[in-house]
């Protein structure tokens, strides 16, 4: 599996300074340069890069019950049994991912150590959505320790070859005829002290030795690589089946981000996956599925579902005291000796723990905040820090958000954010709804039904970008009243970026005149 490990020494590429350069550009003497004025802070960060998500952690606090769980389900495949597939759930940021990456490491780890042999195969179904790439991946994957595998073996069967030509008594007569390294055969590899041992019993003769390397020579020539795209699911699964089953192995796959494979396309991958056992002759397949959506499993197959979740492990949300722990561990590595003031660490923790116990989101602002006190040349972060730091990451999110929404939820905010710049608040459907066509109208672009732009209304609201809410008018009946949740005038750049958006002209007084009317 990809280990993602933290590189040291990268403080001062990593900084996010703002540079005046004019400054710059005005030193007549020329002794300072672009950077020098920024390297002359002292910098507050020791290890910037053991805050970032990319780091896999050797610690993990309040992880303990499902680490441990998941190795006693796991040490079965140390044991050559098949261990129980297993489904992991919990809200974004619960450590699922690291947790299980750690476990992993450890596993392959020990499996060396033993000479089991066991593999993880680390897949994230985010971006390997399909079961053609899921399967390809697999498939190359272990093709590449196939190859491996196969010029190991040629290379020892080489050096017997030229030890028994120059001395033929070195083969001990009298061995099987199996062929060495057929798949069911022990990998004896590891074992340089047993100096052909084995092999030696094997063969009775140099062209047995040179007629089993030309064999393996065909084996490795076969394997050919899945292409990315092309081929027939039927072929990639055959490909990815006999290159699992080239070798005994236990082979661990690891499926983050589960739902969205599903979501995508279907359980196919997963029905195919977790039947494979029965079929497979030297080596045993084994899954575990990572997910934060506690639903995703509905939509399986039965039969899928039961297999899939032998064993069940849940990850809770992180309460702020246990979020300020591992804030703690962190932050002993990733800033210089006093750089953090005292409320720094238990300000984060809270901000996180209210917004679903999330570590990724408390790392985050940790980091922000550093970077915000880098910036200002400030010898500490301070509680200021982390405040500012959590109202970027909250623009951030909502600038990203409004930027990847679809061109007509789009007009459909343009339309509230243009009511509300023209001081029109708590606005109704009708309402929105006129300005909304009116903008249309402008594009060229075909106008919704009321009744679908009242729906793209709710979606704007689940993602926190408008704020809906149905009030009584009494002998009038109900309606909505909406507001923009989000800053206008980012929200309103935002929009404006739109190429799309960008035709429409002179908004304001237009706008202005259909109140006017
Ligand atoms: N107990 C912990 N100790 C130290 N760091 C942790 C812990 N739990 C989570 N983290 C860190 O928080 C970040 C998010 O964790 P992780 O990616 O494992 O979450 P997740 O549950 O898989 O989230 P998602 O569902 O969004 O993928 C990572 O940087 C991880 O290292």
């Amino acid at each position: 599996m990809s280990d993602e490990t933290p590189t040291d020494g990268r403080r001062t590429a990593d900084r996010d300074f703002e540079v005046d350069l004019d400054d710059v550009l005005d030193d007549e003497d020329g002794d300072e340069g672009l950077f020098d004025d920024l390297l002359s802070g002292e910098p507050i960060f020791e290890n910037k890069e053991v805050l970032r998500p990319s780091y896999t952690p050797h610690e993990l606090p309040h992880r303990k019950d499902q680490i441990n769980n998941m190795a006693t389900i796991l040490v079965a495949a140390l044991r050559g049994e098949t261990p129980s597939n297993i489904l992991i759930y919990g809200k974004t940021g619960t450590g699922k991912t690291a947790s299980a990456k750690f476990v992993s490491q450890e596993l392959e780890k020990t499996s060396q150590k033993y000479d089991v042999p066991c593999e993880v195969e680390y897949i994230n179904c985010e971006v390997t959505d399909t079961q053609y790439r899921v399967l390809a991946q697999l498939a190359n994957t272990f093709i590449e320790q196939n190859r491996a595998f196969v010029d190991a073996r040629v290379e020892e069967l080489e050096a017997l070859r030229d030890e028994a030509e120059s001395d033929p008594a070195a083969l001990e007569t009298g061995g099987s005829d199996d062929v060495f390294a057929e798949p069911d055969e022990p990998d004896d590899s590891a074992d340089p002290d047993g100096e052909f041992e084995e092999l030696r019993k094997r063969f009775d003769s140099v062209a047995d030795i040179e007629e089993r390397i030309e064999t393996l020579h065909e084996e490795k020539a076969e394997m050919e690589q899945v292409p990315m795209t092309g081929w027939p699911t039927d072929r990639v699964y055959a490909t990815f089946f006999d290159a699992v089953d080239y070798v005994e192995r236990v082979a661990v796959i690891m499926l983050d981000e589960i739902d969205k494979l599903v979501e995508k396309s279907g359980d196919d991958t997963l029905y195919n996956l977790s039947r494979m056992n029965s079929e497979l002759d030297n080596s045993r397949v084994s899954i575990i599925g990572i997910s934060n959506d506690l639903k995703f499993t509905d939509f399986l197959d039965p039969r899928v579902k039961s297999s899939l979740g032998e064993e069940e492990i849940v990850f809770p949300p992180y309460d702020a005291n246990q979020l300020r722990d591992i804030l703690q561990h962190r932050s002993e590595v990733a800033f210089k000796a006093n750089a953090l003031s005292e409320d720094v660490l238990p300000l984060c923790a809270a901000f996180a723990a209210q917004e679903h116990g999330d570590a990724r989101r408390a790392l985050d602002l940790l980091r922000t905040a550093g970077e915000l006190a880098e910036r200002d040349q400030s010898e500490s972060v301070s509680e200021e820090h982390v405040r500012r730091a959590q109202d970027k990451i909250e623009l951030d999110r909502v600038v990203e958000v409004v930027r990847t929404l679809p061109t007509q939820s789009k007009l459909v905010l343009y339309a509230i954010l243009l009511l509300e710049d023209n001081g029109v608040h708590n606005v109704n459907t009708g309402e929105v709804y006129n300005i909304y066509k009116t903008l249309c109208d402008e594009l060229d672009a075909d106008v919704l039904t009321q009744r679908r732009v009242t729906d793209l209304i709710s979606e704007l609201d689940m993602l926190g970008i408008v704020n809906a809410v149905v009030v009584s008018k009494g002998r009038y009946g109900r309606t909505k009243e909406i507001s923009l949740s989000v800053p206008v005038e980012e929200t309103e750049a935002v929009l404006e970026a739109d190429s799309r958006l960008s035709d429409i002209e002179n908004v304001t007084p237009f706008v202005q005149a259909r109140f006017d009317n």
